[in-house]
């Protein structure tokens, strides 16, 4: 993995451009969203252990919105079910053709890890085959919020039983003083992680266009009406959490 830190909003830039997934940020990325979404190593590991639970044989794992294949490589350290494939998507070329080097690297490393698809594509336009485990990491906050409800409708119907989709967030907050706090509490954490006020200040403006957050009942009330039967979060730290949706 790059260790390459990330410096994107570290000098002035008059107009902020909005944030895309380009060749800039996915040279940083993986000190970028260490550094930004607090507990994101957690997040990433255990998801493979829940994924491990959740997996059902000749059945695919799909990763949406996939950027350099963190969470596909969890799941390949820790599924071991059988005719299992996992299916990477992303729509940005740059994080694909890193992701399918990353991965060229774990295959050379590891042995029978699953086979995976690393598909250059948009997530809203897929077929989904039938999956036991569909996990959408810090992902469905950049799909229009328009759009949200059937993609997730979609996954739901791909979902064989047993299995479960896993759903990681950044969450805003109806209540305005919990907003307030835990928006307060991530900038320190962003600080104690060696961003200035100038890097968290330009770095807002550059995804408040781009990257919706909704509430955390927002999005329980959407699985539901989306045919998922239950909505269990298992993690969360400060304004960011991982939800576990039952078909
Ligand atoms: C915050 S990153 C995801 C991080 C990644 N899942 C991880 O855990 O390291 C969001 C990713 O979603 C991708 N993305 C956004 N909209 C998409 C779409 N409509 N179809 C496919 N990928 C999309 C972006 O290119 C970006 O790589
Ligand atoms: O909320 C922020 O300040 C972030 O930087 C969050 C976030 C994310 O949640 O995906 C936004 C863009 C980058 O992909 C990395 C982190």
């Amino acid at each position: 993995m790059s260790k390459e830190p990330d410096r994107l909003f570290a000098q002035p830039l008059g107009q902020v451009p909005d944030f895309a997934f380009n060749e800039d940020v996915v040279r940083v990325f993986p000190d970028m969203i260490k550094r930004s979404v607090p507990g994101y190593p957690t997040i990433v590991e255990n998801l493979g252990v829940l994924a491990a639970q959740f997996a059902q044989p000749n059945t695919a794992l799909y990763d949406l919105g996939s950027s350099l294949g963190a969470v596909t490589q969890a799941l390949r350290r820790h599924v071991r079910s059988d005719g299992c494939r996992v299916i990477a998507v992303d729509n940005s070329a740059a994080m694909v053709e890193r992701c399918r080097q990353y991965l060229t690297a774990q295959d050379s490393m590891f042995q029978e890890l699953l086979p995976v698809d690393v598909i250059e594509g948009d997530i809203l336009a897929l077929e989904f085959q039938p999956a036991s485990v569909v996990a959408l990491n810090f992902t469905l906050q950049f799909i229009a919020p328009e759009q949200r409800l059937a993609l997730l409708g979609r996954i739901r119907q791909s979902l064989r039983p047993g299995g479960a989709l896993i759903l990681s967030e950044k969450l805003r907050f109806n209540d305005t003083e919990e907003h307030g706090l835990l928006t307060d509490l991530h900038v320190a954490f962003k600080r104690a992680n060696g961003y200035s006020e100038l890097e968290i200040a330009q770095k807002r403006s550059a995804i408040e266009n781009v990257m919706k957050p909704d509430s955390l009942e927002e999005h329980r009330e959407r699985l539901l009406e989306a045919g998922f039967s239950k909505v269990v979060p298992w993690f969360q730290c400060l304004n960011f959490a991982s939800l576990i949706a039952l078909p």
